[in-house]
């Protein structure tokens, strides 16, 4: 076995089911490894940016490692701000790029791709990834990659793995992964028993769950535990969707003042907030109306436990979940107050109105009535916001990095990695940088149904500073560019014909389906005009 070898059967090993990538000059022979060997497939893309976003998808879809190869410096500093966002996001990502080797490298010579210096790539990748590693060494390769891999499951965020050229062909044993390490078993048990012993006391207590329950497959336990606390319960933006169909007593995603005033006086008046895998981001907590009170908070995430100003390091919270669930073992009283689960708009009246982003919510929630739930990619922009008012149903979004670019690719890679017809919300602006992928759905077989917000105009950015023509952007006729990609593409401006282009695009399949939804600009999803009217409300103050 040789090192490219053993690399792979170890991402396999390690819950890894494809990799996205374009190769280079430095990462030819890698790629022709994982071609011929056929470990795992690959899925080229067009631009290493919607490469990082499909990897960073299929990972948050299946729960396993995303993979993404790109060649050194070009590729792999093109890809960095997809990293960010798994970084950011905590999605399991492992980035292999290829790289210079040791004779080249000692050249003299200035090299392409080289930026700085031959280790900037390195330490530009440390900066946004927990865990490096350059197999350099066919001795210590396998060790590197068990230690970084078993990083990159641990903390649920990217990793780099850097890979010479003239050390892919080089023997090499296969890789043994490590085994996790088990928390202190007192410490445990004092952070159960202090956690318990704040929720008994507490008038109010509220459970969040956020990204950490998704990324570490916590989802059923979570839901058992809520359900036995007798705690309501809400996620968090980037835990929508979680506990949809559990039991638990979800009362709905909080969002501050952009949400539902009900869920957002439950957890903001919450005397003891239990906040399971949440990042307290701005996104998450920014925009609300009261800070949380952090003394009355309780806190497990990136492996430990804050109540207050006490703290539990090295404690996951797989470990905490099944302690608590080891000391609750009777459904408890019903402390849930009863706060009716959010009722999702649906029934679009079919007419000649024009189309506003409540009637496209409104419009999918039908869609999935009729024919069943589909997973969506949404990017950032109105239609992310759009998407908090779609019922439950799986959504990869960059709910707190909120970078653009993400909605396309990552609906290619929900497609990969799960095989299911995903739905891709997008803006105009959004897919002026990364909608081209779709032209690589024809070769894999993709086709998803992609709705375009085309309001003509960066209308988020346009909501805060009304004053600037630079927001206005140009029409493109994105429907009419569809069929030269391989798929179809059709305009729409009513209500009307937005209900019928998506009873068409269901039953067309093997090409991707656009649907164009033309929106005046200034109009803007109900969620979109409270998270921009409290965050303005906010900064008055
Ligand atoms: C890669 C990237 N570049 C710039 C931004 C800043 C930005 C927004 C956030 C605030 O950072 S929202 C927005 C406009 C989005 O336009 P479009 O996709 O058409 O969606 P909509 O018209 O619904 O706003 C920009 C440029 C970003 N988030 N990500
Ligand atoms: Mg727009």
């Amino acid at each position: 076995m040789n090192i490219s070898e053993s690399l792979l059967h170890a991402l396999r090993d390690h819950g890894a089911r494809e990799i996205f990538g374009i190769p280079g000059d430095f990462a030819l022979p890698f790629f022709k490894v994982i071609e011929e060997s056929g470990i795992l497939p690959l899925y080229t893309l067009s631009h290493e940016p919607g490469v990082g976003f499909a990897a960073d998808a299929a990972a948050r879809i299946h729960g396993g490692l995303g993979v993404a190869a790109v060649t050194y410096g070009a590729g792999a500093l093109n890809m960095v701000n997809p990293v960010a966002g798994a970084f950011a996001e905590k999605s399991p990502l492992v980035v292999i790029s290829g790289a210079p080797g040791a004779g080249e490298s000692k050249s003299g010579l200035l090299l392409h791709h080289q930026a700085k210096t031959l280790d900037s790539q390195f330490a530009i990748y440390r900066e946004i990834t927990c865990d490096q590693a350059r197999l350099d060494d066919a001795h210590s390769a396998p060790d590197e990659i068990a230690r970084v891999l078993a990083s990159c499951l641990r903390e649920s965020r990217p990793v780099y793995i850097e890979l010479p050229r003239d050390m892919v062909g080089v023997a090499c044993e296969p890789v043994q992964p490590l085994a996790p390490d088990a928390p202190d078993a007192e410490a445990l048990a004092a952070c159960a028993d202090e956690i318990l012993a704040r929720l008994n006391a507490a008038h109010s207590p509220v459970v969040l769950v956020g990204v950490e329950v998704r990324r570490f497959g916590l989802e059923s336990r979570v839901a058992e535990l809520c359900t036995r606390l007798g705690i309501p319960v809400a996620t968090s933006i980037l835990g929508r969707g979680l506990l949809a169909d559990a039991g638990a007593p979800l009362v709905g995603t909080y969002l501050g003042v952009a949400g539902d005033t009900q869920i957002t006086e439950l957890v903001e008046q919450s005397d003891a907030l239990l906040l399971l895998g949440v990042v307290l981001s701005d996104t998450n907590f920014g925009v609300s109306s009261r800070q949380i009170d952090m003394r009355k908070t309780i806190q497990a995430l990136d492996h430990r436990v804050s109540l207050g100003y006490h703290v539990y390091p090295d404690i996951p919270l797989a470990s905490v979940v099944d302690a608590l669930l080891e000391r609750v073992t009777d459904t408890g009283k019903a402390r849930t107050r009863t706060i009716q689960p959010p009722a999702y708009p649906h029934g679009l009246v079919a007419d000649d109105a024009p189309i506003t982003p409540n009637d496209i919510a409104c419009a999918i929630n039908d869609l999935m009535l009729e024919h069943g739930r589909m997973p969506i990619a949404a990017d950032m922009g109105d239609c992310m916001f759009t998407a908090m008012d779609i019922g439950p149903t799986a959504l990869v979004a960059p709910g707190y990095y909120a970078t653009m670019g993400f909605g396309v690719p990552a609906g290619l890679g929900l497609q990969a990695a799960c095989g299911e017809r995903p739905l891709i919300l997008v803006g105009d602006g959004a897919f002026q940088m990364t909608g081209w992928e779709l032209g690589n759905c024809r070769r894999f077989g993709w086709d998803p149904i992609v709705i375009v917000f085309n309001n003509l105009s960066w209308e988020m950015l346009r909501t805060f500073q009304p004053e600037s023509g630079f927001n206005n952007l140009d029409d493109w006729q994105f429907a009419a560019m569809a069929s030269g990609l391989g798929g179809d593409g059709v305009r729409v401006h009513s209500r009307a014909e937005l209900s019928a282009a998506l009873v068409q695009a269901v039953k067309r399949r093997g090409r991707f389906q656009l649907i164009e939804a033309m929106i005046p600009r200034g109009v803007l999803s109900d969620t979109l005009n409270r998270f921009v009217s409290g965050v303005k409300r906010l900064s008055r103050k």
